[in-house]
């Protein structure tokens, strides 16, 4: 007898955030544990990098191992798609989520419409969601205007800034709105 075949039920056909890549989510609550931020955006946008910033006044170049030496919990979900619900499960109980583009790179700013409906899925509905075009110091570099990161957040109704983690600008204040 021929064994019964079906077709496997298609769960998913819109690509996710993060789909194509690596993505990491990284996160931490403030020191009384009552405010939990986390950042997403594609690989390399500087999460890593503009945490440390935060952390320790400092930049510290090249892609490291996010898990060594930071002083903040780091949940590294590698993007893989078991991980999935994992992911969301971080965004249900923040209070503030920083999305990251890097202000070189054309597809990671393509990508936030992607990372914003997800979040706007999973996240509370009173998370602060700031979007932050960083790497803004590499002027020469630069493909993606700051007018069109406005733009962008003010179709989402989100908070905009642009950062950057080498220099240190609007890193505070970044991690300082998100935290009101
Ligand atoms: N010039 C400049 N380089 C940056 C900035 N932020 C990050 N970088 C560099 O960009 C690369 C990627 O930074 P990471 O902080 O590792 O990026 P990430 O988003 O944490 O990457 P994943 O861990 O793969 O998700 C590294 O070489 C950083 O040194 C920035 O603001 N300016």
């Amino acid at each position: 007898m021929e064994p019964e075949t079906r077709d496997e039920p298609e769960t998913r056909d819109e690509p996710e955030a993060g789909d194509d890549q690596g993505c990491t989510v990284y996160g931490f609550y403030d020191q009384d544990l009552t405010h939990k931020t986390i950042l997403v955006g594609d690989s390399g946008v500087g999460k890593t990098s503009l945490l440390v910033q935060f952390d320790q006044g400092k930049f510290i170049p090249g892609s490291f191992s996010a898990t060594v030496g930071i002083g903040f919990t780091i949940w590294d979900t590698a993007g893989q798609e078991r991980f999935r619900s994992v992911t969301h499960a971080y965004y249900r109980d923040a209070h503030a989520l920083l999305l990251l583009y890097d202000i070189t790179n054309k597809s990671s700013f393509n990508n936030i419409r992607a990372w914003l409906t997800e979040i706007h899925e999973y996240a509370q509905s009173d998370a602060v969601i700031m979007l932050l075009g960083n790497k803004a110091d590499m002027s020469s570099g630069r493909v993606i205007k700051r007018e069109d990161g406005e733009r962008l957040a003010r179709e989402y109704g989100v908070i905009f800034m642009e950062t950057s983690a080498k220099t240190g600008v609007n890193v505070d204040l970044a991690f300082m709105t998100a935290a009101k």
